[in-house]
C-alpha cells in the first residue's frame, strides 16, 4: 500500500462500503462522491456485477480511491486490480488470497479481530488491517486493547459504525478511516435515491468538521 493512498484515506476519513446490484449504478454513483468531497468507494464482490461496476467508476472518475471489498479468492483480486480497483480489502484473514497478493503485486487490506491474526499480518509486512466486524468484536474498547501492544499496525474499522459512533474510532490514533454501508445503502443505490446518499455524505462532513485528530 503506498503512503499516499493510506494519506488520502486518513484525510478522508470515512469510507464508504457499496454493495452495487447494477454496474451502471456506479456511474451517478461515483459522480456524487467525487461532487460532494468523498471521493472514495469500497464496492464489495457480494454481486456479480462488483468487477464492472469498479471498472465503469474507475473509468469515469479516475481520481476516486476505488477498492474491493469482500475480496474472498485470488481470482477476484485479480478481477478487482484489473477493473481498476487500487487495493483490495477482505473480511479475514485468508492466507492464501493475502500470499496471492502479495505475490501478484495486489495490495491486501485483510480483516482481523483478534492478537494472532494481527501478527501473522504483521509478519507479512502488512500493516493496514480491517478491524471487522468492528461493533461485534467489542468495538473502540476492543480495538483500544487490540492497538496497544502493535506500534506499527494501522486500523480501518469496519461493521456496525454509523455516525453515531465513527468520531470514537476516529479518535484512536491508530485508526484510519472507517468503513461503513449507511453512508449509500443498497437499498438506496437501488432505488436511485441520490438525495438520501447526499444527505449522508453531508453530515459526515458537518461532523468531520468538528472532529479533532
Ligand atoms: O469485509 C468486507 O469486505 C465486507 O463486505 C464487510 C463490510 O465492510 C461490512 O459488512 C460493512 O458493515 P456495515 O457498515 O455494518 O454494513
Amino acid at each position: 500500500m503506498t503512503q499516499s493512498i493510506v494519506d488520502t484515506l486518513s484525510s478522508l476519513k470515512v469510507i464508504p462500503v457499496i454493495q452495487i446490484n447494477r454496474a451502471e449504478d456506479a456511474i451517478w454513483l461515483g459522480e456524487i462522491l467525487t461532487q460532494n468531497q468523498l471521493p472514495v468507494a469500497e464496492i464489495t464482490f457480494r454481486t456479480p456485477v462488483a468487477a464492472k461496476a469498479i471498472k465503469l467508476m474507475h473509468e469515469h472518475f479516475p481520481e476516486l480511491i476505488l477498492c474491493a471489498g469482500t475480496v474472498l479468492t485470488a481470482q477476484q483480486a485479480d478481477m478487482a486490480k484489473e477493473a481498476g480497483a487500487r487495493f483490495v480489502i477482505s473480511p479475514g484473514y485468508n492466507p492464501s488470497t493475502v500470499d496471492y497478493c502479495l505475490n501478484n503485486g495486489i495490495d491486501i487490506v485483510p480483516g482481523i479481530n483478534n492478537p494472532s491474526q494481527i501478527e501473522i499480518a504483521l509478519e507479512k509486512g502488512l500493516t493496514l488491517l480491517k478491524f471487522f466486524p468492528a461493533e461485534a468484536s467489542g468495538g473502540v474498547k476492543m480495538l483500544k486493547a487490540l492497538a496497544s501492544p502493535y506500534a506499527q499496525a494501522q486500523f480501518m474499522p469496519t461493521g456496525g459504525i454509523s455516525l453515531n459512533n465513527v468520531s470514537d474510532y476516529l479518535a484512536i490514533p491508530q485508526v484510519v478511516a472507517c468503513g461503513g454501508s449507511w453512508i449509500a445503502t443498497a437499498d438506496t443505490i437501488d432505488k436511485q435515491d441520490k438525495e438520501t446518499i447526499v444527505n449522508h455524505i453531508q453530515s459526515i462532513h458537518s461532523l468531520l468538521k468538528t472532529h479533532k485528530g
